[in-house]
């Protein structure tokens, strides 16, 4: 019997009006610090600009869209770019630990404490009526803010180097999520939320 075995399975978390669940560590072929580095040196980083409450900003990380379809948001609108092998890979451990399947990518690369994603919900219509979206970190580890539409009840999550957290159910319909500046200086972090655009 393997006491210490490392686990491989996501660990629900209880939370109201929602699926979330955990893994600290995917099953990857390669160190999380290789990957850290390969994904920060072969993307094709882009610093875009969005449209909030009619004001256009440079948002505060930068970011790159993977798979078969264009998406839109913030009044932003992504062309895709392929797949790469390292993502491909990377999707295949997410898949194998999730049981789920994802044809998109978005890949977020917050190069410092400053680097920041405001509260959203990610419920766009091509991701379905119960988004099922796989949280995949890399790097620094970074806290992950959940709030509940309705009750403002806060959850904060450690989103550390390697992990997984899948997001599912109806908690993209109550519940916004985001990840907060840091006075602190904090390393680079590279997240990438596999999709399923329909
Ligand atoms: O960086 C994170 O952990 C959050 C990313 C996220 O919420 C998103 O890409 O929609
Ligand atoms: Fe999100």
């Amino acid at each position: 019997m393997e006491l210490f075995a490392s686990s491989t399975t996501l660990t629900p978390i209880p939370v109201a009006d929602g699926e979330l669940a955990f893994l600290p560590q995917l099953s990857l072929p390669w160190s999380n610090h290789q990957i850290l580095r390969r994904l920060v040196e072969e993307t094709a980083w882009r610093a875009e600009t969005v449209v909030v409450y009619g004001k256009r900003h440079l948002q505060p990380r930068l970011t790159a869209w993977h798979g078969d379809a264009a998406y839109t948001y913030s009044g932003l609108r992504l062309e895709p770019l392929p797949f790469t092998p390292l993502l491909q890979a990377i999707r295949a451990a997410v898949e194998e630990a999730s049981g789920h399947h994802f044809n998109s990518v978005l890949l977020n690369y917050y190069r410092n404490g400053r680097d920041s994603m405001g509260m959203h919900s990610d419920d766009e219509p091509e991701l379905g009526p119960n988004p099922v979206i796989a949280s995949v970190s890399f790097g620094q580890a970074r806290t992950f803010v959940l709030r509940h539409k309705r009750t403002k009840h806060t959850v904060k999550l450690d989103l550390t180097d390697g992990s997984l957290l899948l997001m599912a159910g109806a908690l993209q319909h109550n519940w916004l999520h985001g990840i907060n500046k840091s006075a602190r200086p904090l390393g680079a972090r590279v997240n990438l939320t596999f999709r399923y655009i329909g």
